[in-house]
């Protein structure tokens, strides 16, 4: 059955079902084959129709006939000038601009077979009648206030000194740090790792303050040893030995963890650490090493390679093990390194030491606020006897609510609501959320638009920017569309160059929103300023990325997050929303959902119980975003607005080879990445019941999905896409990208090698081995 849906849906012209032709010419054979493919064809529609009515959850489904709707004729063109296509954005209606065909209008096909269907008509209802009728759109202010669950203690005892930090290091927190009292999580882990030597999970909620958790108290344990060393007569230096080592997946963290580490050690500049990651040569790192240092900040991969090559590094006198994102670590497939990394520090740490206060035993820490399963790797290689540092989640239910799930929470004060939005509205409701949000001036400072795929990263912002960098493929860059020192990284193609521009599509005459996109497949050096440039930007930004940026970082100023497309797990929907509402601060996060199975994703963010969810509708979304500043009650002007956004950027991806292209890769990549959900979420992103001509539309694209091709990506019917796909997620039994066994070859790596992949999640595999084959020296781009 989900086959013929599947043929049904892409492979046959889109006649086969309503035109009963009459084949004269050929042979017997010809005849026969022709009328049997029409009997086919007719037993097909029927068969869909009688299906149709079987999915309640999709309420009525019209057929591919009724859906397309073809103007009478095709909006003007513009004149060629011989200048890139720009895209205007325009929300004033134009005359040339098709006025939206009512319902159920079947208008003649262009003669090219492009099909224009109505943003409002035929779209999938809503599943959860009875919560739409009961929650309403509201708006976010009107929710309650709840008390932040990540924020610094305010209890007078929780003292940074009250737990076993010197009176230095807490100064030195407070006068040069602006920390006055420790978080939930830092009590806990300050209090039991400065006492006690065994292992321990830190688990806490994002934006909890994790990364002092577990560093404060190494730097005071190491402290604690210069000073007994003083007093035993020995000098501290930074050839005293590497004491402690701090893993993490991504060079991104790393760096990041580095930062926070020097800020501490300045109190204490006898105490040196340092970083190796990877991307620099190995000579200088070398350099560095042999210089020697107490605290190593580093990727597994480059590590274990250190551990090989470089002599110089003793790591006998290790007594601190973390490893940030453990949970993380072993989904990207440092497992192996991991291993290698602690067999050395089990053989070299066996060597008597002769540091006076070196602790006898090697703590091991393992840290993430999504920590569980598939730490039993991590456990049986480098835990003995964990000790679990949570946060009690009573101590947050003051308002004598029930104790919120510890295995899948948000923060508290984090304002979560979702959006449904039917599969043709997709796009045009992200314009409307990003325009919407960016109205006034300060409402949002910045926002990250979480997708699942680089192309698809790549399309949109373009798409947002509105303005195509390069006319006819040639290197032109209109100067609007340089980055903020207007130069282009030396040997970047166009595409690697453009990270940056501005936000044309959700700006407002006050207020120009720059706009920043990021993922994997961008060069490293790309990714580093790119970043960079977003997280010190003064003036309202969003950034679109991948789950690249999902993990571990802090971006100063995020008071927004969107889901546009789903995560692959859940754990990567609460690392993603976990970019705003950090150490107390307020934050609004959004998801889109599509109606139909993908409701069943609600229940999933009420596991969290989330003090604030709300839902929203896109008809609502899209009325706010795009009704005229003067909108008078009742008016429909912003359907007609909205039309009209929608066409002028269909127009404007057809019309140009390059945007073509870019439009149906992006396309072609989230189909792919819809595959690679978690086995225990595939029942509600199931890409069976995903309809791929509504897709499209979100696309910017005409065609119908049958005939999307990609140059240099494996020819494929839409059908043929969805049928591998389908058999790829069922082949990695019970893993998405969410876990281990799907990245270790077999048949789902085996497809992954066959195409040409550039959908990150899938890629990573190959992306790792590919690396790993370089010497390990890439980890961040594994993202
Ligand atoms: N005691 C504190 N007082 C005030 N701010 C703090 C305190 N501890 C940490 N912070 C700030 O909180 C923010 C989040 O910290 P951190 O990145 O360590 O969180 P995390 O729990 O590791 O988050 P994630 O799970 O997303 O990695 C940082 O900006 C940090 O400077």
């Amino acid at each position: 059955m989900a086959d013929d849906g599947m043929l049904l849906n892409f492979e046959l012209p889109s006649d086969a079902f309503t035109v009963q032709k009459t084949f004269k010419g050929g042979n017997w054979k010809d005849r026969l084959t022709a009328r049997k493919s029409a009997e086919w064809g007719r037993q097909k529609a029927q068969d869909r129709a009688a299906a149709a009515k079987r999915i309640p959850d999709f309420g009525e489904v019209q057929s591919e006939e009724e859906e397309l709707i073809v103007p009478e004729s095709r909006p003007s063109k513009k004149a060629r000038t011989g200048e890139a296509p720009t895209l205007k954005h325009a929300t004033a209606a134009k005359p040339r601009i098709p006025k939206e065909p009512h319902r159920g209008d079947v208008l003649p096909k262009t003669s090219n077979g492009e099909v224009i269907s109505s943003l409002f008509t035929f779209n999938s209802a809503s599943t959860e009648a009875v919560a739409k009728a009961v929650a309403t759109t509201r708006d976010d202010d009107d929710d309650v206030q709840v008390e932040p669950s990540n924020a610094p203690l305010s209890d007078e005892l929780a003292t940074f000194t009250n737990l076993g930090l010197s009176p230095s290091l807490a100064n030195h927190l407070l006068n040069k740090l602006g920390m006055k009292a420790p978080t939930a999580i830092q009590r806990k882990a300050i209090q039991q790792l400065c006492a006690a030597d065994t292992d321990a999970f830190i688990r806490a909620e994002t934006g909890s303050g994790k990364t002092l958790a577990y560093l404060l108290p190494i730097v005071q344990r190491i402290a604690d040893i210069s000073k007994q060393m003083k007093a035993a007569g020995q000098d501290f230096t930074r050839e005293s030995g590497l004491f402690a080592l701090v893993l993490a997946p991504t060079r991104e963290l790393s760096k990041q963890i580095s930062t926070v580490l020097e800020g501490l050690l300045s109190c204490c500049h006898w105490i040196v650490g340092g970083i190796v990651i990877g991307g620099e040569k190995k000579k200088s790192e070398k350099a560095r090493l042999r210089k020697g240092l107490n605290i190593l900040v580093a990727t597994p991969g480059r590590l274990a390679d250190h551990l090989n090559s470089t002599e110089v590094l003793d790591v006998s006198k290790v007594r601190w093990l973390v490893m940030d994102e453990g949970d993380r670590l072993i989904e990207l497939g440092f497992e192996q390194d991991i291993q290698k990394i602690v067999s050395v520090l089990n053989l070299r740490g066996r060597m008597p030491a002769t540091v006076p206060g070196l602790p006898e035993r090697r703590t091991t820490v393992l840290c993430s606020a999504t920590i569980k399963s598939n730490v039993d790797q991590l456990r049986s290689i480098a835990l003995k006897d964990p000790v679990s540092i949570a946060v009690d989640p009573s101590e947050h239910a003051e308002d004598g609510s029930e104790p919120r799930d510890q295995a899948f929470s948000a923060p508290s004060q984090l304002k979560q609501s979702y959006a449904i939005v039917p599969a043709k509205q997709r796009l045009v409701t992200l314009v409307a959320v990003l325009k919407q949000a960016f109205k006034r001036k300060g409402t949002v400072m910045k926002c990250i638009v979480f997708m699942s795929a680089a192309d698809s990263v790549d399309f949109h912002f373009e798409v947002l920017v509105g303005e195509s960098p390069a006319g006819d493929d040639t290197a032109r860059l209109p100067s609007t569309n340089l980055s903020r020192s207007g130069k282009i990284p030396q040997g970047n193609t166009i595409a690697e160059a453009r990270t940056q521009g501005v936000g044309k599509a959700c700006s407002s005459p006050e207020n120009a929103v720059q706009l920043f996109r990021l993922h994997g497949s961008l060069q490293q050096l790309t990714r580093t300023n790119t970043l960079k440039a977003f997280a010190t930007c003064s003036e309202p930004a969003v950034l679109v990325c991948t789950d690249v940026m999902s993990r571990g970082l802090d971006l100063p100023n995020v008071d927004l997050v969107i889901e546009y497309d789903p995560p692959a797990s859940k754990d990567d929907h609460l690392h993603r929303i976990g970019r705003t509402a950090r150490a107390g601060k307020p934050g609004r996060a959004m998801i889109f959902i599509m109606p139909g199975c993908e409701e069943g994703y609600i229940d999933i963010l009420k596991e969290g119980k989330p003090r604030n969810l709300t839902r929203h509708d896109a008809d609502d979304l899209l009325k706010k975003g795009f009704s005229p500043a003067s909108g008078v009650v009742g008016d429909h002007s912003w359907e007609q607005a909205a039309t009209d956004w929608q066409l002028e950027v269909e127009r404007w991806t057809t019309e140009h080879p390059r945007h073509l292209e870019q439009a149906r890769r992006a396309y072609q990549s989230h189909v792919r990445a819809y595959a690679t959900h978690v086995a225990a979420e595939r029942k509600i992103f199931d890409l069976k019941q995903l309809h791929l001509g509504h897709l499209a539309k979100a696309f910017a694209l005409r065609d119908k999905p049958g005939s999307i091709r990609v140059p240099g990506q494996r020819p494929s019917s839409a059908a043929g896409t969805k049928g591998r796909e389908v058999r790829r997620a069922h082949a990695g039994k019970g893993v998405g990208v969410g876990a281990g066994a799907k990245r270790k070859g077999g048949s789902a790596m085996e497809d992954v090698d066959a195409g040409a992949m550039m959908d990150e999640r899938e890629g990573r595999n190959k992306m790792f081995a590919r690396v790993k084959a370089m010497g390990g020296a890439s980890e961040f781009n594994l993202g």
